[in-house]
């Protein structure tokens, strides 16, 4: 194993390496109780508490740890991040080369934010955006027979959909009486049917995210909607809101009731507390409580500036996460929420991380020779127990698992049966999982053997509400990029997919039998896949 740090010394990674040959055996008598461990490995960060006793490590490795994020300068670097530090760049070669400042679109309950320009043009988006919601609850904005407003559809795709996908999912029980939103993604026109399928268009906000505003998936969709308010008989600029980037294709005031900006230092995946989370997210729960959500993610950047890895959940998180990647050799990470209502959260998570910390060079160009981010999976409890836990418990592959949950439910209405809460039932659930994976169980037959010794941690909170979500999100974008910076990575760029977009229009152009020089593979392949199979249109 390399240096994992290109800024720390080689003795620390060497230290963690030789700790590594025998990591805390958590399956041995006794050894989760030991020397109080249960309550000392605890941390907080606002509304969160981290259990990790549960994880493989001892005061020496913690202090390795600590170590690793001095060396690397993590905390400095996520400060410097903060206060508009060109971070999203390969030094030498053409790339981005741009600021990272999702963290400025919070940073709303401070006299002195971190990069103040960058937050003044937020609250002037975020001003507009009150102005707009005012207007639409007050009935100034209405459709064209005089109603008002009662759904959005969200037409983007990636960071454009997932991150406010999932909190809408997440926030369902928050919403102003009466309002609803709707998705559409994929570029499959069955999944713009199917939505388009239960609003009525008449009284339909929707609302066109693009940072880029030249993603195909989104451009057609929003075609394929205005179309559909066309023959609706509705006129497209009185029911569509465009959120992109300053200059991009789609900054066309014009043809849209409303333009949000975002701008090119927020990063798509890191874009959920901009304007392109915050107009579906202002329309569903109010102005209110989408600054209750911004200020709970604006809690946690700041208590994430602590250079204590025991007093700081993200950062901690980031370095338990690499002491089980990079030393203990685990190649996937399972999120797993205890909480229904988070069901989209473990996709959104899968772009922030894999599309950010899924990188081969380093800051430098050099080609990295350690492993860089985990594959990142997840699906709510305790729906999953019944599904791949399995694998988890006895399988060959030891998935390190980040649990989330919560001591209340979210709608308080719950049933008492056979001597317990549903709630109660989902949190000793959730709890008894991390044990299981820890403590094991021995039994003379094999089958039924527990090895045990598998490294989980526990993320709880009181409640899932606006403020928990944005802390919530806040911890993991935090510790994405944390990982990054031990990494020496640049977490901020996505040139991996690229190459795939390319070819699709290759790919398309063949269809239409227009086949570019160079492109005879692309043919080939589309033929060897629809030969022989019956491609009838149905329109
Ligand atoms: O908001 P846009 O520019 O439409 O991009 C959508 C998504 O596409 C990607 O660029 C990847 O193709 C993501 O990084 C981004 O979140």
């Amino acid at each position: 194993m390399a240096n994992l740090c290109h800024l720390g010394t080689a003795s620390v990674t060497r230290q963690l390496q030789d700790l590594a040959t025998h990591p805390y055996n958590l399956a041995r008598e006794g050894a989760l109780q030991a020397d109080g461990r249960i309550e000392k490995y605890v941390c907080s960060s606002g509304p969160f508490r981290l259990l990790y006793s549960t994880q493989r490590v001892d005061e020496r490795v913690l202090d390795g740890l600590q170590q690793l994020a001095d060396e690397c300068g993590l905390v400095e670097q996520f400060v410097r991040m903060r206060s508009g530090e060109v971070m999203n760049r390969i030094d030498g070669f053409e790339c981005e080369n741009r600021q990272v400042l999702h963290t400025s679109c919070r940073d709303l309950f401070t006299a002195n934010p971190k990069s103040p320009e960058a937050t003044a043009k937020m609250r002037a988006e975020l001003d507009r955006l009150k102005e707009f919601l005012g207007d639409v609850e007050r009935g100034a904005i209405v459709n064209e027979r005089g109603e008002t407003f009662t759904t959005m559809i969200n037409v983007g795709i990636g960071g454009s959909d997932l991150g406010p996908r999932a909190i809408y999912e997440a926030l369902k029980p928050y919403g102003l009486p009466g309002r609803s939103v709707q998705f559409i993604a994929n570029v499959d026109p069955d999944d713009a049917a199917e939505k388009l399928a239960q609003v009525d268009l008449s009284r339909t906000l929707v609302n066109i995210v693009s940072k880029s505003g030249t993603t195909l998936e989104t451009l057609t969709n929003e075609l394929l909607v205005v179309n559909r308010l066309r023959e609706a008989g509705l006129d497209p600029a009185h029911h569509c809101l465009a959120v992109t980037g300053q200059g991009s294709p789609m900054d066309n005031p014009e043809k849209y009731l409303r333009s949000f900006y975002m701008y090119d230092y927020i990063g798509g995946r890191y874009s959920a507390t901009s304007m392109v989370g915050a107009v579906m997210l202002g329309f569903y729960l109010g102005y209110d409580q989408l600054l209750e959500f911004l200020e709970g993610a604006a809690i946690i950047d700041y208590t994430a500036e602590n250079r204590d890895v025991r007093e700081n959940v993200p950062l901690l998180m980031a370095l338990l996460g690499v002491w089980n990647h990079n030393f203990l050799g685990s190649a996937s990470l399972a999120i797993l929420p205890y909480s229904q209502a988070l069901h989209r959260f473990p996709a959104h998570l899968q772009q922030c991380d894999m599309e950010s910390n899924g990188k081969s060079v380093d800051r430098q160009g050099g080609t990295v020779n350690y492993l860089t981010g985990p594959v990142v999976w997840g699906e709510p409890g305790t729906n999953g127990q019944h599904a791949f836990y399995q694998l988890l418990h006895q399988g060959t592959e030891i998935v390190p698992v980040e649990f989330i949950g919560f001591i209340k439910s979210q709608y308080g209405s719950d049933l008492e049966v056979k001597g317990s809460s549903s709630q109660e039932k989902l949190l000793a659930n959730l709890l008894a999982q991390a044990l299981a994976m820890a403590v094991g169980r021995p039994d003379e037959n094999p089958n039924r053997n527990f090895a045990g010794n598998r490294p989980s941690m526990v993320l709880m909170a009181e409640r899932l509400t606006p403020q928990t979500m944005g802390a919530l999100l806040a911890i993991y974008e935090a510790k994405i990029v944390f990982q990054g910076f031990v990494w020496n990575i640049n977490s901020f760029d996505q040139e991996g997919v690229q190459l795939g977009k390319i070819l699709a229009t290759r790919i398309l152009e063949s269809m239409k039998g227009r086949v570019e020089s160079g492109a005879e593979v692309e043919k080939r392949f589309l033929e060897a896949a629809t030969t022989g199979i019956n491609t009838t249109h149905d329109g």
